[in-house]
């Protein structure tokens, strides 16, 4: 397929807010692509190269495209862009900076304005199009006539899109028969959030009440001896975990895939700080973690299952896999109970807490595992509000900070553009409070590489990197865009690594909003 045609394609989804619009126009795209060209596609469509991080920096690739004269007429085919996108990715070691430089400038005398400037987004990350995943589900099941209710479960279960558009375009009998592989991650069932436990039941109906633990989540496959364990975002982390696995291995089952947290237990039971846990669960692969690191053990705690024994589970309400869990894995339970009275919730969330865990979860219990989606079935309940911001900017310290990318400047998604470009940011508020000297380091270290700009009192990020961030409330307030500021603002943790979260998946504006009322 030419490049000139998705970049078309690009600019026609740039121009409608439409989304019955925007599903034919990349319905149209996927008929005309071949199965072979897919992934690569999907990448520069997304702006997500299917190749992963090939290393390449805003300066480098900007670099780049100002040594290239653009070419007068199109001729660059995705497989072209794909080609030499696999070089660069391959390249390493003594030399290869200038060798990656020159493939680059090459690539983009190869193309025109109109599709350097598409290839200069999509490299660089600086594709906001996070919308465009759902879409361009609804297009593919609209460009192979399948129902939609197929194809959205295909990519959670195969845990890709792209590869999802590929098997489709293969064989639309394959796509409609994806089922759960153990050993493949498929995306987590996420949470909606309730102010209160009445409010949360009140959306649920009867329910699983569970604790709410505050480490990280784990999702645990094994099939005979052989076990693997990823994280949120679907990375493998098998060879970092050993104690994970041998509680895999323990488990009376063939086969079977867990949903859990894992987190780092003190000698009484109770929870260690969420930095101990992500400072251990995060620990550079092969490196040799000092002795009292080695002592601390992580402590996997499930609260689901997905597949036991050859069968799938996910379309069984959570009643019966919940008595599964309790069958192959007592000891590994999270603690929670089944009822509809707001008391005994309450009761429990109050258990949860004094346990040190974050809130309670409240969970229908007749509902079914829906991968991948952030629905009414599970919801949480935390007394502190904190909210996924992305960093939009930071300010360089003084005093005691000097030397330090300090103040942060913290954004919230706005997905349909009330404030601002679609899918853009809206700045609620700024702070400095919380950061650890390790997290100043780490900014300090990190941000430049995404700075797109730098009035040397402060620098202008990439919206990328998201950041968990504690509030008492919110404000009405007439400087910031949005009508609204953030009080008393500190920051919790990162959520890069192993607890990653991509920006299109921040809290929004309009949720910060609706605690005006
Ligand atoms: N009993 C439990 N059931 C489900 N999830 C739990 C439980 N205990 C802890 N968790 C964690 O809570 C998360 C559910 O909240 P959500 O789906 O909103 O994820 P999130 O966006 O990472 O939110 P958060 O930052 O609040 O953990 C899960 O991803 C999991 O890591």
């Amino acid at each position: 397929m030419p490049l000139a045609r998705l970049v078309d394609a690009a600019a026609a989804l740039a121009a409608t807010r439409s989304r019955t619009t925007k599903t034919e126009v990349l319905a149209e795209i996927l008929r005309d692509l071949s199965p072979d060209e897919a992934e690569a596609a999907v990448g520069l469509l997304l702006g997500r190269l299917h190749q992963g991080s090939i290393g390449l920096g805003y300066r480098t690739v900007l670099g780049a495209r100002d040594a290239a004269a653009p070419a007068d007429t199109p001729s660059l085919t995705v497989s072209d862009v794909d080609e030499v996108l696999d070089g660069i990715s391959g390249l390493g070691g003594a030399g290869s900076v200038g060798a990656r430089n020159d493939a680059l400038v090459g690539l983009f005398e190869r193309a025109t304005a109109p599709e350097q400037e598409h290839l200069v987004r999509a490299m660089t990350g600086e594709m906001r199009t996070g919308a465009l995943e759902g879409v361009l589900t609804d297009g593919l099941a609209r460009a192979l006539d399948l129902p939609l209710a197929d194809v959205r479960r295909a990519v959670m279960l195969s845990g890709s899109l792209a590869g999802t558009v590929k098997l489709g375009l293969t064989s639309p009998d394959a796509l409609a028969s994806v089922g759960l592989a153990v050993l493949t991650p498929v995306q987590p069932m996420l949470a909606s959030t309730a102010p209160d436990v009445a409010a949360a039941l009140a959306v649920t109906g009867e329910a699983s009440v569970e604790h709410k633990l505050d480490g990280a989540r784990i999702q645990v496959h094994r099939n005979g001896s052989e076990v693997r364990v990823f994280t949120r975002s679907l990375a493998d982390i098998t060879s970092r975990v050993p104690e994970i696995v041998e509680v895999a291995l323990s488990l009376p089952v063939e086969s079977v895939i867990l949903d859990g947290e894992t987190l780092m237990l003190d000698d009484d039971g109770s929870p260690r700080a969420f930095q101990d846990t992500m400072s251990r669960f995060g620990s550079t692969e092969g490196a040799n973690p000092a002795e009292a690191e080695r002592q601390r053990v992580l402590a996997p705690r499930f609260f689901d299952v997905l597949h036991v024994d050859g069968e799938d589970l996910i379309d069984r309400p959570l009643r019966e896999r919940l008595a599964t869990l309790e069958r192959i894995a007592p000891a590994y339970r999270i603690a929670g109970e089944v009822t509809t009275d707001p008391a005994v919730a309450q009761r429990i969330s109050t258990e949860a807490l004094a346990a040190g865990h974050e809130g309670v979860m409240i969970k229908a219990v007749d509902s079914t595992y829906t991968a991948g989606r952030r629905g009414k079935n599970w919801v949480k309940v935390k007394p502190v509000h904190t909210y996924d911001l992305v960093v939009l900017g930071v300010e360089r310290g003084s005093g005691r900070r000097k030397g330090w990318l300090s103040n942060l400047h913290l954004g919230a998604r706005d997905p349909e553009g009330e404030f601002g470009p679609a899918g853009g940011f809206v700045m609620v508020g700024k702070t400095f409070k919380g950061l650890t000297d390790e997290l100043l380091k780490w900014q300090t270290e990190t941000f430049p590489d995404l700075a797109v700009d730098d009035n040397g009192w402060a620098l202008t990020l990439r919206p990328e990197i998201v950041v968990e961030i504690a509030i008492d409330g919110v404000q009405r307030s007439s400087r910031y865009p949005g009508g609204v500021a953030l009080r008393f603002a500190r920051v919790k943790r990162y959520r890069v690594g192993v607890e990653a979260k991509p920006a299109d998946e921040a809290d929004t504006i309009q949720a910060l909003r609706s605690l005006l009322r």
